[in-house]
């Protein structure tokens, strides 16, 4: 029989069997013992599922040595062997929704009643570990190994604060087996990696592997400087206490101090574990944890007796596994890009993966620092990741796999787009910068894409192409616009002969022939015959309506530092007119609310550079409106309507044009000469003859704080402050 069945196994299919089970061997050998994998766990799944494939295909393959009938894996290590006193197993996967149902079919069949629970956990990405307590004592820690014998890690595992060494409280066994996952948290991930490249020390390519290599460390003084947190999931060998369900056990390690999950949930079918699964798949990062999947369980600890485990995994669990978020791939190259306030930021140009759903090919680094801190080289097989609608980024370097051909990245001293030399903007900021703010083609063509988007001038048919063809056309060789006061001038005249790149929606780099590789050029806004395509028309037609846009959508398009739309809102409302912003002071600026002193500091800074004032003439040359429209009842409040008031002297905090924007903003009316008619004079230092004036007529006469009490109190308490006191006043 035996020898007939043999005969069954084609030659080819043994050989596969046999080299998948030795890649299989290899890659659990890198994952458990040196931490450092090469493979993501998604490719070390599918190698798996193959060799899972070919033993259905043919069962004789399927020997008890084989790597899917094991829990990997017995391997020699440093540390010192013990055994468990209850196996530890493994989890048989779902990948989707059929092979759920299929076990839950099973268990319904195997079960012997329809009373039982789900127990729905989260499958926390980390390594196990089995904790044994001894009256309360924890007296060892150990790593699951080959399900029976695991590594010694005692000493390691005490320095963790989640695990406590004393069980609380006066219920406490004779003996437990605790089961739990031991993890490193995404946000403490970059921070060590930094640490270990400036050390001159390898990085991890992902907190997995960080966690696990942590924990197995020789020396536990070096575990104890890592942040590792544990969450348990699960109890082994038991004595002095009985319990029915696996939540009622959670209950109990709970009131012995032990790390329980906060998102278990017990449920009735099947469809509330799809639920839970569903949920947990579109809540994956409000987690503290990293998750890879989820645990469903049969609640009741009877019942799990009943249907048992293989060699491999219990039957009364399954794990459901999220489509992975981390792949692995080739950091081709490191380019470096320039932002709208000239910020030179390095990215990374990756080998196209699809992770997540979506094909990526670059991924952020922030700056020279963080490439410096993550420890990639050009070249290296890079951990990218993609988390949700997060930009993709680049974990960590996989370094088993270098070969001596990656390079370091060095940040260019030239702007790639003008060629200016780089510079931080002030002393000690790590970021570099375009100085070349007024013409740099990446920084004019950003700011350019800004104003005509959403937020500012929402000019519609005025995307990245125009912005980028009208910064930096191939052809003619002086583009149209050397900054954005020429904006609302443009005609189809100029237009029509401009031709650039054709780029790329998403990445914006140039698109390529395929047939002759080379990069695509065309005729930007005309068509074949020189004439006007029908979106650069509109694209004229929609600049010209913009110029009616509100003064805070203006101001914002204007992409002075700091001045986002809730500020530029701000400010409309407060001085109504950019010509009044201009003259303000930067205290003036200062107390608007929603300004405050970083913005005014801005401001003031932007207003003081020649070529940003001739953008605002060109601008109101051109008709755009730079004020406020009309009196605007809803435009703020006007604490100060109906007030007539004269200003005189000297103020110490207020220019004379300061004060008077102030009081104009608020409503008031401002003039020059006191009467009967006048609400209050303000008076600095020498007065002269208006002073004498006030006093003769009775009006009511504010100092500095008065007049301060004024703009933030109103009249009432104004009339209060002023001198002489105006019993009399209406
Ligand atoms: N990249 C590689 O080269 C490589 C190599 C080997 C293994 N791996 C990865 O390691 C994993 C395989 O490891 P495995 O055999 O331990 O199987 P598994 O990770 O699929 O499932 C079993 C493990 O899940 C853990 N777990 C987490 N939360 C749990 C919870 N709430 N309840 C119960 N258990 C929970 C336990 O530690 C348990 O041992 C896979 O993700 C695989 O991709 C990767
Ligand atoms: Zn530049």
């Amino acid at each position: 029989m035996a020898g007939e069945q043999n005969d069954v196994v084609p030659a080819d299919a043994r050989e596969k069997h046999a080299l998948l089970a030795e890649q299989v061997e290899e890659h659990r050998f890198r994952y458990y013992v040196k931490d450092q994998p090469v493979i993501s766990d998604g490719a070390f799944d599918k190698l798996l599922r193959g060799l899972e494939a070919l033993e259905e295909e043919y069962p004789e393959l399927r020997t008890p040595d084989s790597p899917t009938q094991k829990v990997a894996g017995a391997y020699e290590t440093d540390f010192a062997s013990v055994e468990h006193r209850e196996r530890m197993l493994s989890l048989d996967n779902a990948f989707d929704d059929e092979e759920l149902a299929a076990w839950a079919e099973r268990v319904a069949k195997d079960v012997g009643t329809s009373a039982y629970h789900y127990l729905c956990e989260l499958k926390v990405d980390g390594l196990a570990v089995n904790l044994t307590y001894e009256h309360g004592r924890l007296t060892r820690a150990a790593t699951r190994g080959d399900g029976r014998t695991g590594e010694d890690i005692t000493p390691n595992v005490r320095t963790i604060a989640d695990i406590p060494d004393r069980l609380k409280g006066d219920r406490v066994p004779d003996l437990v087996e605790i089961r739990g996952e031991v993890y490193f948290p995404m946000e403490a991930f970059e921070g060590l990696n930094a640490r270990l490249v400036e050390a001159g020390d390898k990085p991890f390519a992902n907190p997995r592997n960080a966690a696990a290599g942590s924990l197995r460390q020789k020396d536990p003084k070096v575990t104890a400087t890592r942040p590792l947190h544990m969450v348990v999931h699960g109890i082994g060998a038991r004595d002095g206490f009985t319990i029915d369900c696996l939540s009622h056990a959670y209950e109990l390690l709970r009131e012995w101090g032990l790390p329980t999950a906060q998102h278990n949930r017990v449920v009735g079918s099947l469809d509330e574990v799809r639920d839970f699964i569903a949920y947990f798949g579109e809540n994956r990062h409000s987690v503290e944890h990293e998750i890879d999947g989820v645990v469903v369980k049969l609640d009741e600890i009877p019942l799990q007796g009943r249907l048992g485990s293989t060699a491999r995994a219990p039957r009364w669990a399954i794990a459901w596994k999220y489509a992975p978020e981390e792949v692995n791939t080739k950091l081709v190259n490191i380019r470096v890009g320039v932002g709208r306030t000239g910020r030179v930021t390095p990215y990374a140009q990756v080998e196209p993966v699809t992770v997540a759903g979506s094909e990526v090919e670059f991924a952020t680094l922030h700056n020279q620092d963080v490439v410096k801190a993550k420890g990639v080289l050009i070249g290296d097989t890079v951990v990218l990741r993609k988390a949700g609608d997060v930009i993709p980024e680049i974990l960590g370097p996989v370094t088993d796999l270098r070969d001596g051909t990656e390079r370091e990245f060095v940040m260019p001293a030239e702007c790639p787009e003008c060629g200016t030399a780089l510079r931080p903007m002030k002393e000690g900021d790590i970021d570099l910068r375009c100085p070349n703010a007024q013409s740099c083609p990446a920084q004019l063509r950003e700011r350019l894409f800004y104003l005509a988007g959403r937020k500012c001038l929402d000019i519609e048919n005025f995307g990245y192409v125009a912005a980028a063809a009208l910064t930096k056309p191939l052809e003619p060789s002086e583009p149209p616009l050397l900054d954005e006061g020429d904006l609302f001038d443009l005609t189809m005249d100029r237009l029509l002969p401009i031709k650039a790149y054709v780029l790329d929606q998403d990445s914006g780099l140039p698109k390529r022939d395929p047939k002759t590789g080379e990069e695509k050029v065309a005729l930007v806004f005309a068509n074949m015959n020189g004439e006007p395509r029908k979106n650069a028309v509109s694209m004229l037609e929609n600049i010209a309506a913009a110029k009616e846009r509100p003064l805070a959508r203006i101001l914002t398009g204007l992409s002075i530092r700091h001045v986002g739309p809730v500020a530029a809102e701000a400010l409309a409302r407060e001085f109504r007119s950019v010509e009044r912003i201009e003259q303000a002071t930067e205290e003036e600026l200062a107390a608007v609310e929603g300004v405050g002193p970083t913005i005014a500091a801005s401001l003031k800074q932007w207003f003081e550079e020649e070529w940003h004032r001739e953008i605002l003439r060109k601008w109101k040359a051109a008709g755009v409106r730079m004020e406020e429209e009309g009196s605007g009842e809803d435009e703020g409040p006007r604490p100060l309507e109906g007030l007539t008031v004269v200003v005189t002297g000297t103020l110490a905090h207020h220019t004379r044009d300061g004060a008077k924007e102030a009081l104009q903003s608020r409503g008031a009316k401002v003039t020059g000469s006191v009467s009967k008619k006048t609400s209050f004079v303000v008076v600095g230092d020498s007065p002269g003859s208006k002073y004498d004036k006030a006093m003769q007529l009775k009006v009511p006469v504010l100092d500095e704080d008065g007049f301060a009490v004024l703009l933030e109190q109103g009249p009432e308490a104004a009339r209060e402050a002023a001198v002489p006191s105006a019993e009399e006043g209406e």
